[in-house]
């Protein structure tokens, strides 16, 4: 889910790893030239949804840490890619930890339709993401390091090579 720790967690445990660290969100604006707000703005959430799968597809990378956006989970080859690449894990953070901590909802640029609720979107993308990842680690009040060891105890200490 948005919110989840994934560009956050994801850079730490990329320097923890010493592996290089890609944020899709900052993919797709490079590709797209607009801010993923405007990108739902101006084009609309099929469009920016498309442009997501785009941008995940296009990456050719091995040992390396990757965030996606909350809403790769809802273009299926996005997530087959982002499997064929290397091991998936879930962030599982309860509901009301997310809305503790978006405060942004309007400005992120989260793909959802008029008058949804983070909660519409929990339910109906929570199977997705337990269907698609390989782990899941709850992360339920734990701080961002303490989130980083769980990440790496999940992994089992097997990690690429590095660099
Ligand atoms: N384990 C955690 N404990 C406390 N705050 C966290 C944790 N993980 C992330 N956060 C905070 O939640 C917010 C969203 O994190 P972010 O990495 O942007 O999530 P995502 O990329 O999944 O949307 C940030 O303010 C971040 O500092
Ligand atoms: O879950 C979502 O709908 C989205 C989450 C965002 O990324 P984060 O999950 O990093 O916030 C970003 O991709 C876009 O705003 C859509
Ligand atoms: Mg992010």
């Amino acid at each position: 889910m948005p919110g989840s720790g994934k560009s956050t967690v994801g850079v730490l445990l990329a320097k923890a790893l010493g592996l290089p660290f890609i944020d899709t969100d900052l993919l797709i604006q490079q590709r797209e030239g607009l801010l993923l707000q405007e990108l739902l703005d101006q084009r609309g959430l099929d469009a920016f949804l498309d442009a997501e799968e785009a941008a995940i597809r296009s990456l050719d990378c091995r040992a390396s840490v990757i965030a996606p956006g909350g809403s790769a989970v809802c273009r299926e080859r996005a997530m087959e890619h982002l499997r064929a690449l290397g091991r998936v894990l879930y962030l599982r953070v309860p509901l009301p930890e997310l809305e503790r901590r978006i405060d942004n909802i309007t400005t992120r640029g989260i793909a959802m339709a008029p008058g949804q609720t983070l909660a519409d979107l929990y339910a109906y993308r929570a199977p997705l993401y337990e269907r698609f990842a390989g782990a899941a680690v709850d992360v339920a009040g734990d701080t961002l390091e303490q989130t980083v060891a769980a990440v790496l105890r999940a992994l089992g200490g097997r990690f690429p090579p590095r660099l």
